[in-house]
């Protein structure tokens, strides 16, 4: 009976402790606020900004969790998923305001317990999308239980994107995890765009090389009023996440519609331009394009999420973007106020821009915040 009584314990604090957290918003930070924070702060500063905006930013998307469709909430790998948010909240809880001096020691724990959490969510975007899978398999699915799906996804993404933002500037700045020189975390004051569009392509070029023995070149313009090189306080990461997933689709489209056979295919046409607002890289491709009937298709998590192939690579094509390459990439460019866009002429090609903020002070967080709008919009039906 004791180990009840603890567990009924457990939950009950976890619930206070949820609703006090959940009354915060998350606090978005400015680029230029990561780098001021990053060349400046201490470790204890760190530690006092975090030990209250992750369990905040938890706890905001945890109590939206409570929003969603029961059967999309007992679905087994939505409930694994709740568990593991549940106890990294808890693991935090033992950091809060109250537990006395702040020592090295202090420190050095939470920098453990923020690993640790990063590792126990390392595989979340996949057990989600088996989540989904789950309920496709076990459910009709109506229009409305889509639409909500659909909203809280990419708001839980774009919440998980935020929160090991967070975890990976404190781990890289104050742990022991890689620093790349002159990078402030995993921010690159000058991140060379070029650079990371030719590493991008090559890789997406290799994958393509190996499936079909073919792929397209590279055709890469820049435009900048003032004839500098083209860089940006960016994350190279995200960056790299967004152009390898466009080249992938680029290079499948296009070796699919002139034949892998072929011996030569269209390039693939990449514009670059560093504008007074905003940084344009603009891919454009010859892939036969897709008609507007089938556009939404590409962003939407339920169309996407598809059965597993067995082997990747073998029964269908590397390229293949199972799971949520192109809705993830979209979320990347969102979450520091940028976006991506994919147009299409159907029977020719496609075109898809990436736009990012090109000053810092403006490349604020996009973050998820659990209030009255955000609950309205899962009692609307569509
Ligand atoms: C959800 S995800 O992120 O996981 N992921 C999204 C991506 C998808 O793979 C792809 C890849 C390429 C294409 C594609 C076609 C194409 O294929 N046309 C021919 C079909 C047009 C419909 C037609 C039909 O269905 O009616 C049947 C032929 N044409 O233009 C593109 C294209 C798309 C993007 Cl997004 C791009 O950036 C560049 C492109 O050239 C479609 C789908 C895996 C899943």
């Amino acid at each position: 009976m004791r180990i009840y009584r603890v567990l009924y314990r457990q939950a009950r604090v976890l619930e206070e402790r949820l609703d006090y957290y959940s009354q915060f918003n998350p606090s978005p930070l400015s680029m230029q606020q990561f780098t001021d924070f990053g060349e400046n702060a201490t470790n204890s500063d760190s530690f006092m900004f975090l030990r209250k905006e992750l369990p905040v930013r938890l706890a905001n998307i945890m109590k939206e969790f409570n929003l969603l469709p029961n059967k999309l909430l007992h679905m087994p790998s939505v409930e694994a998923v709740r568990d593991l948010y549940r106890q990294s909240f808890l693991d935090l809880l033992h950091f809060q305001d109250g537990i006395g001096p702040v020592t090295t020691t202090t420190l050095d724990k939470f920098t453990d317990a923020l690993v640790k959490i990063r590792n126990r969510h390392s595989d979340v975007v996949m057990t989600m999308a088996q989540g989904v899978m789950e309920l496709k398999e076990a459910h009709a699915i109506n229009a409305n239980t889509e639409a909500n799906i659909q909203y809280f996804l990419d708001r839980f993404y774009m919440n998980r994107i935020s929160i090991r933002m967070l975890i990976n500037q404190h781990t890289i700045l104050f742990g022991d995890s890689v620093n790349h020189q002159n990078h402030i975390g995993c921010i690159d004051p000058h991140c060379d765009v070029v650079k990371v569009i030719e590493d991008s392509y090559s890789n997406a070029r290799f994958l393509c090389d190996q499936y079909y023995l073919a792929s397209p070149e590279l055709v890469l313009r820049c435009h900048n009023a003032d004839k500098t090189a083209v860089s940006v306080v960016y994350v190279p990461s995200h960056l790299y996440h967004m152009l390898f997933e466009l080249f992938k689709n680029a290079m499948r489209a296009v070796v699919e519609h002139h034949g892998a056979a072929s011996d030569t295919f269209p390039p693939i046409d990449v514009l670059l331009v560093m504008g007074q607002e905003d940084l344009t890289i603009r891919l454009s491709d010859q892939g036969g394009g897709i008609p507007r009937s089938v556009m939404d298709f590409l962003f939407n998590y339920m169309y996407s999420t598809a059965p597993q192939p067995a082997v990747s690579g073998l029964d269908t094509p590397p390229l293949a973007g199972y799971g949520y390459g192109l809705p993830l990439s979209r979320l990347y460019a969102r979450y520091f106020h940028g976006d991506l866009q994919v147009t299409s002429c159907d029977g020719y090609g496609t075109d898809t821009i990436i736009y990012l903020k090109a000053l810092s002070s403006e490349a604020n967080e996009l973050l998820p915040v659990y209030n009255k709008t955000c609950q309205r919009q899962y009692s609307t039906p569509v």
